[in-house]
């Protein structure tokens, strides 16, 4: 069908999707009434447009005419003029004082009002000032739509051009014509790729050094939604070429991956060096500790974010890594070509250096390149750490009588690990406690709790996650909180708007400071938290070195311990025995790369040998709906299936849509809503899966009254899906405690069928039972630490059903990616610093300096 242009006004908006700036409207031209559709900037009611495209019929909707290409036009005769002042847009004009401007100029309206503004005060009932408003307003919607049009030739969405404008104005040309990677800099939301392609129809050169600066900038951000807070130079500068797709300089190689130093190997060093009682520097788990290094499982996350980004699921190990090498030996003209590109990478990272965008620092052995904002986290946080750790002098003896007697109060017989613990958490500033599962840490918070409130001490307890900190208030029958809560954070993580109401300003009132889940604490909320934590405060961070990272950035738990500088004690001794649960005695074995036996003689470890996806997946279907509730006597909600992958055979995508149709079918009674192909059904298990700390709750009583009411739905939390009410469209959502939640349609992103999750989602939450299927997957993700953290999530059952030779293999696997941070490294810097400047203060100390004393 060939193009036409109609002209006319939007008389009104039927319906605009503002993701994707789709608008259906009702145009009026030549006094006829249009229905046209397309993707359009943000327009009102009452502009005046222009359009060229074509009429069409629609199957459903009739004839209508698709917009193909759109400009605005200002309007031209009066009746036009006067529907866009009163039209809203212009604030402080309604119908009356439009009418009366228009009636004033007549078709001059617009020019004088862009010309000589002044005059509308000639306008009864606009005061100079007001005419001043109305001209900025007039000017600023055209420059904006003209701005937002000339964005989205580049192929940019309308809210994101809208976003764009808001922050550079007509500064956005000059822009887009120089450097348009400065987007991808400066805004989030404009990825590198977009600033690329942006750059590429603006005409700009492959080699041109802001792209190649802003690659470089952008390989770091990458890393760090992988973990790591700084890139070796080497590595980054091979990285930078792959992404740039330049040759890759032979001069520099990356070695991606790395065996894990396992928590297990972490603590043999330290049984073997034991913790003396009397030691006088604080005990450390080392051993290992020489070679051990920041290495943490970030392999796992990214490669999560990878397959949202849409990495195929058929992706094999050799075809991932078959993009992390050079691909063959480089002739002269090449090695030219590379020593050229290594000159420009080189020259691009000290003019970056130069601006402050990155951070270079000599050390270890290497050139370490880190975004500012990372490294100067990594210090300070290594520094109010180092400030924390105040050892309280001379009370030490006092402190192992006041554990002993909190001990005998919670009637607890406490071993050597646990009082040392106890003692130093009352001693030290800060105290790290670690061990796997069983091996007595509650028991231990428990008592350290008890010593502090007979102490008179204000304590707060917090986790990283809710259901986390769920079972922290469970375990202590004490309140914890998420440590976002405990910090009371406002904003939107999501905008990256987080602002915390607690910090170096309004600190936390509470003595003492339990955290728990430590492995799960990035660090950015471990500077946000120790921000709000003052000198004297007594800080005691618990976890298990072995589980998966934290999701966001740095490896804070495994640094810390590393460090060697803070105290920490390390428990090891299994206290659930054998027989009381093959759960915690395979755990602690897989975690020292030992095989389980998995003869099914067990009464809460099973394995069920199944080849086939289908079978596993109908094997894990009767176990939830009708054989594991009643073993373990919970419900089927509480039964909880978890998965390495989202996509794949037995990834949560697949395992959610099979398990919904299998235990929540469709029903005619059972109203449902769609969101990108993902049916939500009244009945349906779902989970949070984000930060909303502004989400209403409410909890009813029987008949309906209000019981309680608050604020914040977290990332991981569990729910079921009560009711979709087509006359409010809401669908409210039941979480624990009876907390009920009512979303809207646009919301529903925030949620996910939670059938099966992936075992990234399920860490620091616990269930009665855990089924896992045991399907090959990528090597780099199906690894020891991954089916560690899996296994501890199960309190009464665990059944893996699939191939054994998988399980096996993921015991034996130990490469994970390497997360790159300095917090170690930083706290050792610390110190150093410290002795240095005893040293310097009193040169003859070390002369009179007693025998070290024991400590306890
Ligand atoms: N010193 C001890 N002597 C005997 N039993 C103990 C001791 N300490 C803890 N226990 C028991 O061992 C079991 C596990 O302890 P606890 O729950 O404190 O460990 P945990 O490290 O917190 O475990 P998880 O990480 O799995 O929650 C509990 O039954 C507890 O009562």
């Amino acid at each position: 069908m060939s193009d036409t242009t109609i002209k006319g006004f939007v008389e009104h908006i039927t319906y605009r999707s503002e993701e994707t700036g789709y608008t259906v409207l009702t145009l009026c031209a030549d006094g006829e009434e249009v229905t046209a559709v397309g993707v359009l900037p943000e327009i009102g009611e009452g502009e005046t447009i222009q359009c060229e495209g074509s009429f069409q019929v629609h199957a459903t909707y009739g004839r209508q005419f698709r917009i193909r290409e759109f400009s605005l036009s200002v309007p031209e005769d009066e009746a036009s003029m006067e529907r866009y002042l009163s039209s809203g847009l212009i604030k402080g004009i309604g119908k009356a004082l439009a009418h009366r401007i228009v009636k004033r100029f007549g078709t001059e309206t617009f020019d004088i009002i862009e010309k000589e503004p002044d005059r509308l005060a000639e306008v009864n009932g606009i005061s100079e000032k007001k005419a001043r408003e109305i001209y900025l307003q007039v000017c600023e919607k055209k420059d904006q739509r003209d701005g937002v049009l000339f964005l989205s030739r580049y192929g940019i969405s309308n809210t994101l051009a809208l976003r764009i404008w808001k922050a550079y104005g007509s500064e956005v040309y000059r822009i887009i014509r120089e450097n348009p990677y400065r987007l991808a800099d400066e805004l989030r939301g404009v990825g590198f790729h977009m600033a690329d392609e942006i750059a590429r129809k603006a005409g700009m050169a492959v080699d041109s050094r802001f792209r190649v600066g802003s690659g470089i900038l952008y390989t770091l951000q990458l890393a760090a939604g992988e973990g790591s807070l700084y890139l070796p130079k080497a590595v980054l500068l091979q990285r930078a070429s792959r992404l740039l797709s330049m040759p890759i300089p032979s001069q520099i190689t990356e070695t991606p991956l790395q065996p894990e130093i396992s928590q297990a190997s972490m603590q043999q060093g330290c049984l073997e060096e034991g913790i003396q009682p009397g030691a006088a520097c604080p005990p450390v788990t080392s051993g290992a500790g020489a070679a051990c290094q920041a290495v943490t499982n970030g392999a796992g996350a990214a490669w999560e974010r990878e397959q949202d980004a849409g990495i195929p699921d058929s992706l094999s190990d050799e075809d991932f890594f078959a993009g992390l090498y050079p691909e063959s030996v480089p002739g002269s003209d090449e090695i030219r070509e590379e020593e050229e590109h290594l000159e420009l990478l080189e020259d691009c990272l000290r003019n970056l250096s130069a601006d402050r965008k990155v951070i270079i620092k000599k050390e270890e052995g290497e050139e370490r390149i880190f975004e500012p904002r990372a490294y100067y986290t990594e210090l300070r946080t290594a520094k109010m750490l180092h400030d924390l750790n105040i050892t309280y002098k001379g009370t030490e003896a006092d402190s192992r009588r006041r554990a002993l007697a909190a001990a005998r109060k919670t009637k607890t017989e406490l071993d050597e690990r646990q009082l040392e613990a106890v003692i130093r958490a009352d001693s030290c500033g800060v105290l790290i406690l670690t061990g796997g599962p069983g091996t007595g840490k509650t028991t231990t918070i428990n008592t350290m709790i008890a010593m502090f409130e007979a102490e008179g001490l204000k304590i707060a307890l917090a986790a990283p996650t809710g259901r986390a900190a769920k079972r922290m208030t469970e375990a202590t029958g004490h309140d914890a909180s998420t440590v976002h809560r405990l910090l009371e954070v406002s904003g939107d993580p999501e905008k990256g708007t987080v602002a915390f109401g607690k910090n170096d300003e309004e600190p936390l009132e509470q003595d003492v400071v339990i955290i728990d889940e430590m492995s799960m604490v990035d660090i950015y909320l471990m500077a946000s938290l120790l921000k709000a934590v003052p000198v004297g405060t007594h800080l005691v961070l618990v976890g298990d070195a072995s589980q998966l990272p934290s999701v966001g950035p740095g490896s804070v738990l495994r640094d810390m311990i590393h460090s060697k500088i803070l105290p920490t004690v390390t428990l090891t001794t299994v206290f659930r025995q054998a027989q009381e649960s093959d759960i915690v005695m395979n755990a602690h074995r897989i975690n020292k790369g030992e095989h389980p036996v998995i003869d099914n003689k067990s009464r809460d470890f099973f394995f069920l040998r199944r080849q086939r996806a289908e079978d596993i997946i109908g094997q894990a279907i009767h176990l939830v709906r009708d054989s594991l509730p009643k073993y373990v006597q919970a419900d089927t909600a509480d039964i909880q299936v978890m998965t390495p992958m989202k996509k794949g055979l037995v990834g949560t995508i697949r395992l959610n849509s099979v398990m919904q149709q299998a235990l929540n079918p469709a029903m005619p009674r059972k109203r449902e809503w769609t969101r990108s192909d993902v049916v939500f059904r009244e009945g349906d298990r779902v989970m949070q899966v984000r930060n909303n700390y502004q989400k209403e709750w409410t909890i009813r009583g029987r008949y309906g009254a209000v019981i309680d009411t608050g604020a914040g739905i977290y990332n991981g939390d569990m729910g079921v899906i009560r009711s979709i009410d087509p006359l409010t469209d809401l669908m409210t959502v039941e979480f624990d405690e009876h907390r009920c939640v009512d979303y809207e349609k646009s919301e529903l992103d925030q949620l996910e069928l939670s059938y099966a999750v992936t075992i990234h989602k399920a860490q620091g939450s616990e269930y009665p039972a855990v089924i896992i299927p045991m399907l090959r997957g990528p090597r780099m993700l199906m690894n020891r630490n991954l089916i560690y953290t899996a296994i501890t999530r199960a309190r009464k059952c665990v059944v893996l059903i699939g191939d054994p030779a998988v399980l096996d293999d993921m015991i034996d696997n130990t490469m994970q990616e390497k997360r790159y941070t300095t917090l170690d490294l930083r706290l050792q810097e610390c110190e150093e610093q410290k002795h240095q400047q005893e040293e310097d203060e009193n040169p003859f100390a070390w002369m009179d300096e007693p025998e070290a004393d024991d400590g306890l």
